[in-house]
């Protein structure tokens, strides 16, 4: 990524590009929904070999740039150049009806068998004039022999020799589907996004756009992307939360949160500690910075204030005494104010608000009366095909920890499921943040719509009092603003946002959590990892994310795999 480095020219109509290295050059882009501001003056460049991360707050834009980077949406105001073959993978995968596992799999070997048939075609045009024909096209044989080592060089990028073993392979390592018939309408949200990853890998473009693409993948998935993506030849643009493929793949990042000076902020950090670390002493700087412009306006308020009212009093001296001098105390208590004034409102708009913070709850309570027994008590797990660990035995107390590990398809979330049902009371309080939203939204409902029917609906229930309950502006996961907009507007993950904030909303005493990273910003994952350490209710996590694993090394684990 070259801040504003010039591009090499664009290759005259009709030149060849499939050997042309990907590259895509976006300057100055804006973009905005209706009503939404989203991108701002966004340039970036990417070409070669560049391994980019895309980091920034849930709704800061991330999938929104991708999507203009591939040439899904149009930029307001800018500029996108792109050479080369480009593949993206979407964060949410739409499937056309009818589609089966078998069209896509054809669609995605396109380009291979393309550069196979044109490099057979060239190579026979070659050995028929070698053969003494008569080229239909006009070719010299110096004309087709440059046909032929340009169409062997397109095969030899694309490796279409080893398209169709590249795809099987990604398709059995992600754990993908294999059924050709089967309409991907039929497939659930992970096992289309692992059947399109596995294609995009397999299609060896110059470009590789991805977002979020370890949220579907367990841990022997993720390490086969990972190695994908550090042996990729081409260039990789990567919207992700998961810190540790951030750590192992990407050279520089892209941070398109707003800073103290406004625009996106780069960093060239090769560990993502590093990142975290630049970023933090940034808004460590900028919070104090903040704090103190603020000290110093309400000392300038203060003493504006005094000036006036040294005016006014001036203004209105006793009876009889010296006009003259009256007058030009007046004048200077006028000019004072109004100077002041002036230095306010130059200093009112150096330094923006830093981004509040989140705050997460104190949760924690007993339920009444519920003296030494545990909250929750799962003696066995049994569900025919999907779990069966007879030998389980889980009981959950207070401040509990609980860690689940395994490979995808071995039953966590089935566990989750019988541990949403295993309360030993029905006034324990058990939450639980589902890998998939279960939330049904009604039209254009808000999210304080959708607070608002699911506390109705706990306190007819009886399941909560209204005093427990944490107002869901409080959480600081979703601004006023954001809580306000129809939540079909939203961000995949100021959606997962909502699903948290609402979970915390009830003030559970058991906090059941499948995949609590997946589509939360990288910042968000740190605090909440932080958070989930000592707050005071029982937590059960479920995940794959590597960083959070160890985080969490020393709770106790089962391990279904
Ligand atoms: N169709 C839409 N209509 C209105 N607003 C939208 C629409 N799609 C996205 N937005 C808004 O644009 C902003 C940027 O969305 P985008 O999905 O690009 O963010 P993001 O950084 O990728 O978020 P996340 O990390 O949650 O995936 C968000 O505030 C979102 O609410």
């Amino acid at each position: 990524m070259v801040p504003g480095a010039d591009l090499p020219p664009e290759p005259a109509a009709g030149a060849r590009m499939s050997t042309t290295p990907g590259l895509i050059a976006a300057r100055k882009v804006t973009f905005a929904y209706p009503g939404r501001p989203v991108l701002a003056d966004v340039s970036l460049t990417v070409s070669g070999r560049n391994r980019i991360g895309l980091v920034g707050e849930n709704g800061s834009g991330k999938s929104t740039l991708l999507q203009i980077l591939a040439g899904r949406l149009e930029p307001a105001t800018g500029t996108v150049r792109r050479r080369g073959t480009l593949t993206m993978v979407a964060q949410e995968l739409q499937a056309v009806p009818h589609e089966t596992l078998g069209d896509l799999l054809a669609a995605s070997m396109q380009r291979s068998r393309a550069a196979q048939t044109r490099m057979e075609e060239a190579a026979a045009r070659a050995a028929a004039i070698d053969a003494g024909e008569v080229d239909p096209g006009g070719r010299t044989r110096a004309g087709a022999m440059a046909e032929v080592a340009d169409a062997v060089a397109a095969y030899e990028n694309a490796r279409a020799w080893d398209a169709d073993r590249e795809l099987d392979e990604a398709l059995t390592r992600f754990g993908a589907p294999r059924d050709l018939g089967r309409p991907l309408t039929e497939m659930s949200v992970g096992e289309r996004y692992r059947v399109h990853l596995a294609c995009a890998l397999a299609e060896r473009s110059d470009v590789l756009l991805l977002d979020e693409p370890t949220n579907h993948l367990d841990l022997a998935a993720i390490e086969h992307l990972t190695a994908r993506l550090e042996e990729w030849p081409g260039a990789v643009v990567l919207v992700t939360h998961d810190r540790q493929l951030l750590d192992d793949v990407v050279s520089e990042i892209l941070d398109l949160d707003s800073t103290m000076n406004g625009p996106p902020a780069r960093y060239g950090a090769l560990h993502y500690a590093d990142y975290r670390a630049s970023k933090d002493a940034a808004l460590a700087r900028w919070r104090t910075r903040f704090r103190t412009e603020q000290k110093r306006l309400e000392e300038l308020f203060y003493s504006r204030d005094s000036s006036y009212e040294g005016l006014s009093d001036e203004w209105r001296p006793p009876k009889g005494s010296n006009k003259n001098r009256r007058g030009t105390r007046a004048k200077q208590h006028v000019t004072a104010a109004d100077r002041q004034l002036t230095r306010l409102e130059a200093r009112a708009v150096s330094v923006p608000p830093p981004p509040p913070e989140v705050a997460w709850p104190h949760l924690g309570g007993e339920p009444d009366g519920h003296g030494n027994a545990p909250l929750l008590l799962l003696p066995g797990a049994h569900v025919p095909g999907r779990l069966e660990r007879p030998d389980l035995m889980i009981s959950l107390e207070r401040e509990d920890r609980l860690l689940l590990v395994g490979p995808n398809g071995r039953g966590k979330s089935t566990l989750l499921g019988l541990l949403a049902q295993a309360g030993t009371a029905p006034d324990v309080r058990v939450g639980v943040l589902w890998q998939e939203s279960r939330l049904e939204i009604v039209g254009r409902e808000t999210g304080f719509d959708v607070a608002t029917r699911v506390v109705l609906a706990e306190l007819a229930r009886g399941g909560v009092d209204a005093d427990e309950l944490v107002p869901i502006a409080a959480t600081g996961l979703l601004s006023e603003e954001d809580l306000d907009r129809p939540v079909v507007d939203l961000s995949v993950g100021q959606r997962r946002r909502l699903d948290l904030a609402l979970v915390l909303m009830t003030a559970p005493h058991v906090l059941l959590l499948d995949e609590p990273t997946n589509h939360l910003a990288v910042d968000l994952v740190d605090s909440m990892t932080g958070w989930l350490r000592w707050v005071a209710c029982a937590v059960v996590v479920a995940t794959h994310d590597r960083l959070m694993r160890e985080d969490y090394a020393d709770w106790p684990t089962i391990d279904l795999g």
